[in-house]
């Protein structure tokens, strides 16, 4: 620091865009998460940035951590449609903090999921799209193919990370790939110690190959977490739902409960379906918790899916489902292979407004207060939102359109 004489650091601070000066985030933050907190923001009259709404996401911790610098140097490089673009990074010196902005998505798949389930268990019917999911399904592969073919991978892939454009936004209904913070290139795949996340880290999106210690990322790794997505699409629940142990500072990548809950969703693998497996370094306490896996001889993903959602084995959605979970890592489709499958060459076709029109249901983000940061409160936010307000905001903006519908038929 000695180099820069102290008036041209003086001249550098006063000349540097500091990021309250140009964008207004008192009181509207979003979202809180392991990677810091999101607000929701305008620019200001004198900031140069074109009107509408952005994110601002303010990382964890101060100083430029190696994920930090990591996202922003990747973020930067990357331009594509679903991908979510990074439009500025602001360091402001005196905190040492950094500040990313991103043009805002509204919606995510993560608050979408929960409020079809809530709808589901008040037993009141949402209308979408037939293509609704093979949409989202399409631009996920589009997004991924992109990154992988750029050597990226993204590794953490989950409903919350998949944003989805507004209705004010020109992109209406398209999907955005998120949170890139623990993307690598190919680097040791490490489990997170010490999430600092509120919700614990959910190993329901881990392929089995991580969760036996598979030493490399690969992008078959990320294919099988848009398998986890499309199931939860379809069924509105996560396939590979396993309770929380609260605290999980396991360091070993081994998890019993959840390869207990893949298998008895898709069987045990047998030697003809995963060769490599007795390679894996935890194949030894696979052998010693699970033994010859006799007693998952009869489960399967098309029974699981057939029982559960009355899904046919032999229709292309679930054909394409099966291939993005192939147990073994080598069997699972490249993403440009996945996006080939027949599933989005029949009709309905993929859409670019995964809504395809129709209104969209789910309801604006909630500012949460500073005051619901400690754990409880926060738990409670990170529930699925109050939906019986945005249904019933939902059902009667609906019903009202249904008569106005009804009403021009009898004139006509
Ligand atoms: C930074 C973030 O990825 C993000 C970006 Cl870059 C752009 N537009 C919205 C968001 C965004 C805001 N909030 C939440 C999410 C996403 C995920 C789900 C959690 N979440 C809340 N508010 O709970």
């Amino acid at each position: 620091r000695a180099w820069m004489d102290a008036d041209f650091r003086r001249q550098l601070s006063a000349r540097r865009e500091r990021v309250e000066d140009a964008f207004e985030f008192e009181g509207r933050k979003v979202g809180r998460g392991s990677y810091g907190q999101v607000f929701k923001t305008k620019p200001r009259s004198c900031a140069d940035a074109p009107a509408g709404d952005y994110a601002l996401k303010q990382i964890e911790g101060s100083g430029l951590s190696m994920s930090a610098c990591r996202e922003i140097a990747l973020l930067r490089e990357l331009k594509h449609p679903n991908v979510i673009s990074l439009k500025q990074v602001y360091l402001a010196h005196e905190t040492r903090q950094i500040w990313l902005l991103f043009d805002y998505a509204e919606h995510d798949l993560w608050r979408m999921i929960n409020f079809h389930a809530s709808a589901k268990k008040c037993n009141s019917q949402v209308s979408l799209p037939p293509n609704f999911t093979k949409s989202i399904m399409h631009q996920i592969l589009c997004g991924i193919h992109y990154l992988h073919s750029n050597w990226v991978l993204h590794r953490d892939l989950k409903p919350a990370n998949i944003l989805v454009m507004g209705a004010t936004s020109p992109e209406r209904g398209r999907v955005k790939i998120a949170d890139l913070g623990l993307a690598r290139l190919f680097h040791q795949p490490l489990t997170p110690l010490t999430e600092i996340d509120p919700v614990v880290v959910t190993f329901w999106y881990r392929a089995p190959e991580l969760l036996l210690g598979a030493r490399h990322y690969t992008k078959a790794i990320d294919l099988w977490a848009i398998g986890c997505i499309m199931a939860e699409l379809i069924t509105d629940k996560p396939l590979f739902y396993c309770k929380q142990e609260e605290d999980i500072k396991t360091s070993s990548p081994y998890n019993r409960d959840q390869l207990e809950r893949i298998f008895s969703v898709m069987g045990f693998p047998s030697q003809q379906d995963w060769r490599d497996l007795p390679h894996l370094p935890k194949y030894g306490d696979l052998v010693r918790n699970f033994g010859t896996g006799q007693q998952y001889a009869r489960f399967s993903l098309g029974r699981h899916m057939s029982r559960s959602f009355g899904m046919s084995e032999t229709s292309p959605e679930f054909r394409l489902l099966s291939r993005l979970l192939a147990m073994d890592p080598l069997r699972r489709p490249s993403a440009r292979e996945a996006l080939e499958d027949r599933y989005f060459l029949e009709e309905p076709r993929p859409a670019a407004d995964v809504f395809n029109g129709f209104d969209i249901p789910y309801g604006k983000r909630d500012f949460i207060s500073d005051s619901s940061d400690n754990k409880d409160d926060l738990a409670r936010q990170q529930q699925s939102q109050p939906v019986h307000a945005s249904l019933q905001q939902y059902q009667q903006s609906h019903q009202q359109a249904l008569l106005l519908q009804q009403q021009q038929q009898q004139l006509s």
